[in-house]
C-alpha cells in the first residue's frame, strides 16, 4: 500500500509553511525578545544583578536562535535537560534518518514545517529554562492575557447568555437544547479565530458580540458534523444509568476569549446532562503564543470569578467549583508538545492514548491539533477524515478548527475548487471552520 503523502514544509516556495517559516516565525521571535527586554527592571527589582544577567542571557539564546532560522542552518539538538528532551532528540533523529545521505541535516526550509514550528517553540522554552532565575517565565503571558481583557465586552455577552440559558435549562424542550448546544458549539469554533500565532503575535481578540454574527457565518462552515455530536451526547443522556458518566474530553488549544468560549461549553455540557464530566488538556509550556497552560486556565478562571460583573464572576465562581468537586478535570501531558502526529500517540504516549479512550466523545480544538490529526500532508481534500487519521481512534472525535494551515480532508469533490480561484488564501486566514467528526454513527 502506498505510504501517506508527504508532509508540508517550507520547500514549497510561497506556500503558507514557507512564508511563517519566513516571516511568522522570525517575526514572533522579535516579539519575545522585545517582551523579556520591557521586562528587564522587574527581573532586577525581583532578582537583582542575576536577574538582569538572565535576561540578557535568555535574549542572546533567542537572538541565535533567529540567525539558525534566518540563515537556514541544521536544526541542533536539546541540551537542557527536561522531561521530554530525550525524546524530542530522538525525533531529531528520527527526522536525520528519513533524509538521504547527501541531504545532512535536518534544516528549517526543509524539513517537515510541523515539526520545525515545534521545534522553534520548544527552543524558545529551552532560552528560558537555560536562564534562571527567570527560568518560568512565559514570554507570551502578556499577549494572551491582553487578549483576555481586550475580548471584556463579548466575555460580558456570553456569560450572561450562559446564565440565562442554564438558569431557564429545566423548561427548555429538546430541540431548544439542541439549539443551544448548536449555538455554543459554533461560538466555540469562531472562537479560534483568535490565535496570536496567526497574527504574529499582534492583538487578535474578540470585540464584536459574535453570538449576532451566527447565522451570517454559517455558510463558512465547510463540514458541519454538528447533528452526529448531537445524537451521541443525546444518545448517552438517554440511555445511562443514574450512576454512570459521560465523559467529554476537550483538547484546549488558545488561551484568553477561545478559552472562554470553551469553557461556556463545558458548563453548558454539565448544566444541560449532555455529559457528566468534562476532562481538559493544556500545554505544559509556553506554546505557539497563544495556547492554554495550566497557569492561563487558572488565571482565567480567577480574573473571570473576580470580575464586577454578577453574571462573569458567577461563571467563574461555578467553574471553580465545578473543578472542587472533580467535574472539570485539567490534565497536563508532555505529548501535546511534541512534534509527532496523534497517529503515533499509542506508541509514544499510550498513557495518554488510554486516558483519551474513556472518554465518550473528544473535541479537538483549532488548527494545530487538526495539523496533528492528519499529520499535517498534502492530502487530496476528498480524503475521508478517517483515513487521514492513520489509526488514530482513541474515542469518537471532532476536530474544532478554523482553517489557518494548508491541509484540509473531507471535502465534497469539487467543494475545494469553489474556493480556489477566488480566494487564493481560503485556507489560511481562519475564516472557514470545520466541525469534522469522526467515530461509529
Ligand atoms: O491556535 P491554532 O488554531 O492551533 O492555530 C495555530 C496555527 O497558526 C499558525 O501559526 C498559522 O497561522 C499555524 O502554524 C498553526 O497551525
Ligand atoms: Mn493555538
Amino acid at each position: 500500500m502506498a505510504g501517506p503523502p508527504a508532509s508540508l514544509s517550507g520547500q514549497d516556495e510561497g506556500s503558507f509553511a514557507y512564508l511563517t517559516i519566513k516571516d511568522r516565525i522570525p517575526q514572533i521571535l522579535t516579539k519575545a525578545i522585545d517582551t523579556l527586554h520591557r521586562h528587564k527592571s522587574e527581573f532586577f527589582e525581583k532578582h537583582g544583578e542575576k536577574g538582569t544577567e538572565a535576561e540578557k542571557k535568555a535574549i542572546s539564546l533567542l537572538s541565535k536562535l533567529r540567525n539558525e532560522l534566518q540563515t537556514d542552518k541544521p536544526i541542533i539538538p536539546f541540551v537542557e535537560e527536561f522531561v521530554d528532551t530525550d525524546i524530542w532528540n530522538q525525533y531529531i533523529e528520527y527526522q536525520q534518518s528519513l533524509l538521504n545521505e547527501n541531504d545532512g541535516k535536518p534544516r528549517w526550509f526543509y524539513s517537515p514545517w510541523l515539526f520545525v514550528e515545534c521545534y522553534m517553540y520548544r527552543r524558545i522554552h529551552e532560552a528560558v529554562i537555560q536562564s534562571p532565575p527567570i527560568d518560568d517565565f512565559d514570554v507570551f503571558k502578556e499577549s494572551k492575557d491582553q487578549n483576555f481583557f481586550e475580548s471584556q465586552e463579548s466575555i460580558i455577552a456570553l456569560c450572561t447568555h450562559l446564565q440565562e440559558v442554564v438558569t431557564t435549562i429545566r423548561d427548555l424542550d429538546e430541540n431548544q437544547l439542541k439549539d443551544e448546544f448548536f449555538r455554543l458549539l459554533q461560538i466555540s469554533l469562531w472562537g479560534n479565530k483568535c490565535d496570536l500565532s496567526l497574527s504574529g503575535g499582534e492583538t487578535s481578540s474578540q470585540k464584536t458580540n459574535i453570538m449576532n454574527s451566527l447565522e451570517e457565518l454559517k455558510p463558512l462552515i465547510l463540514v458541519n458534523d454538528l447533528e452526529h455530536l448531537w445524537s451521541l451526547l443525546n444518545n448517552c443522556k438517554k440511555t445511562r444509568g443514574k450512576a454512570s458518566i459521560t465523559r467529554v474530553d476537550i483538547v484546549l488549544d488558545n488561551s484568553g476569549f477561545e478559552l472562554v468560549t470553551d469553557l461556556v461549553l463545558a458548563d453548558f455540557l454539565l448544566s444541560a446532562q449532555l455529559a457528566t464530566e468534562i476532562h481538559f488538556y493544556g500545554k505544559t509550556i509556553p506554546w505557539f503564543v497563544s495556547d492554554a497552560t495550566i497557569r492561563d486556565f487558572n488565571w482565567l478562571i480567577e480574573q473571570v470569578k473576580g470580575s464586577n460583573h454578577k453574571w462573569m464572576s458567577k461563571c467563574g465562581a461555578d467553574w471553580e467549583t465545578y473543578i472542587k468537586v472533580g467535574r472539570w478535570v485539567y490534565h497536563d501531558h508532555i505529548f501535546w508538545t511534541l512534534p509527532h502526529e496523534f497517529c503515533v500517540m499509542s506508541q509514544v504516549a499510550p498513557d495518554l492514548y488510554a486516558e483519551l479512550q474513556k472518554a465518550h466523545l473528544i473535541l479537538f480544538k483549532g488548527d494545530l491539533n487538526y495539523r496533528k490529526l492528519t499529520g499535517d500532508r498534502k492530502w487530496e481534500f476528498t480524503v475521508p477524515f478517517h483515513q487521514a487519521l492513520r489509526g488514530f481512534h482513541p474515542a469518537p472525535l471532532c476536530s474544532i478548527r478554523t482553517l489557518k494551515a494548508e491541509v484540509q480532508v473531507g471535502l465534497w469533490p469539487g467543494q475545494a475548487e469553489q474556493y480556489i480561484a477566488s480566494e487564493p488564501s481560503w485556507m489560511t486566514t481562519g475564516k472557514y471552520g470545520v466541525f469534522q467528526f469522526d467515530g461509529p454513527l
